[in-house]
């Protein structure tokens, strides 16, 4: 072995010709293609998180004009239920649907109360 010729058995990268190098191309390729599907659903997510929140401030809007509370824990209840078993049956973790959803909740009801105050802004 010379300083130009690098001990192979001591430089486990791979080198064109010995098939590891295909192999991390497929893989890298493959890693491109689900992360673009994921980027596809994170946008999804992110459009119908803004269609939820449009809702939400009707109902805000609704709830102050008529001096409704800002919270309603009966619904909350029902509707933690019915996403259990959504998730369940989606094979997804139920207790993170729940924090799901209760992370969503106590931000909607923050808007609520900004709205009744007259705080609230136009974005949801
Ligand atoms: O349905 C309502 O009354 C809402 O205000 C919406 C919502 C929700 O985001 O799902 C938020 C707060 C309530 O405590 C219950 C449900």
């Amino acid at each position: 072995m010379t300083a130009e010729t690098p001990d192979r058995a001591a430089d486990p990268s791979p080198s064109p010709g010995d098939g590891a190098v295909d192999e991390r191309d497929a893989v890298i390729s493959m890693l491109l293609g689900i992360r673009s599907s994921i980027d596809n659903i994170d946008a999804a997510l992110i459009h119908l998180l803004a269609e939820r929140f449009k809702f939400t401030q009707q109902v805000g809007r609704l709830k102050a004009e008529h001096g409704l509370p800002p919270s309603d824990p009966d619904r909350e209840k029902r509707q933690i239920e019915r996403l259990r078993s959504l998730a369940e049956d989606a094979h997804l973790d139920p207790a993170f649907a729940e924090k799901w959803f209760n992370f969503v909740v106590a931000e909607v009801i923050r808007h609520h109360e900004e709205i009744a105050d007259g705080s609230g802004s136009d974005r949801a």
